[in-house]
């Protein structure tokens, strides 16, 4: 894996909410092909550390690089320019809008200038293609004329995650995209991961444990917003401070 290209590195990242440190110092990398899991319990810092990656929340302190550049000052519409794509634990779909009506608007956001309201034609048909080609490697080509409130709670994470993939980013972030879905629906969701990561580098913040140690190549453990190991998942598992911080000792 390690040959793999680095896509993004974030350094010494840390962001305090008045005296809580809600994430402190963290180092990670995520490289292409590589699907890097970030565990701990609630309120270890999870989210915050998503929003910091993204941009969505300035830092603190640290440095996050994108494609070997700092984007530690630009906003999350630059980053996400700049091939940054994430998804998030509520719901960012227009529900009385068609699934590819849906897609379609996220991968416009991506040509689109603040200051061009005219949007040219032609990146409208660019992000008609863009949108079909997400559907169509999500699974989700022959709902693409349904109203995107009818989908099922399963084909609505998905349809979130042709979202994100029609913006066209190289690393993806992913906040718990297998929330409140039954079997069947994580097992086509890792699926999914699995087909993804070979073009991408994948963070997946994630609370199922099973699915998490199947999935990730790598594994991050935070505990009060700092990290307390990062490993491959055998190594984790064997952790003796992740079995008694977190995964309990009976593991
Ligand atoms: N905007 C904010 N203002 C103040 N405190 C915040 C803010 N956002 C998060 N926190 C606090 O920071 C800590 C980390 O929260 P965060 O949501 O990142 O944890 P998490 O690991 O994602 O949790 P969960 O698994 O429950 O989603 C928590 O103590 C939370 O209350």
């Amino acid at each position: 894996m390690s040959g793999d290209a680095l896509l993004l590195r974030a350094q010494g990242l840390s962001r305090f909410f008045g005296g809580l440190k809600a994430v402190e110092g963290v180092t990670l990398d995520l490289r292409q092909g590589e699907l890097h899991a970030v565990i701990g319990t609630n309120g270890a810092g999870k989210s915050t550390l998503i929003n910091l990656l993204s941009g969505e929340l300035p830092a603190s302190a640290g440095t996050v690089e994108l494609l070997g550049e700092d984007v530690t000052g630009r906003t999350q519409p630059r980053r996400a320019r700049a091939g940054l794509g994430r998804s998030y634990q509520r719901n960012t779909i227009f529900l009385p809008f068609s699934v590819r009506e849906n897609c379609r608007l996220a991968a416009q956001a991506r040509w689109q200038k603040p200051w061009n309201w005219l949007t040219p034609a032609t990146a409208c048909r660019d992000a008609m293609q863009a949108a079909d080609e997400a559907l169509a490697r999500t699974g989700l080509a022959e709902v693409a004329e349904r109203t995107a409130g009818v989908l099922s709670h399963g084909q609505k994470r998905q349809l979130e995650i042709a979202m994100c993939l029609a913006s066209n980013p190289k690393v993806l972030l992913l906040d718990e995209p297998l929330a409140g879905m039954g079997a069947e629906e994580t097992e086509r969701m890792l699926t999914l991961l699995g087909e993804l990561k070979a073009g991408h580098a994948i963070l997946l913040v994630e609370h199922d444990m099973d699915a998490v140690f199947r999935v990730a190549d790598r594994i991050t453990v935070m505990v009060n917003g700092r990290v307390i190991a990062s490993g491959a998942p055998t190594e984790v598992r064997a952790n003796r401070d992740v079995q008694l911080a977190y995964l309990g000792d009976s593991h």
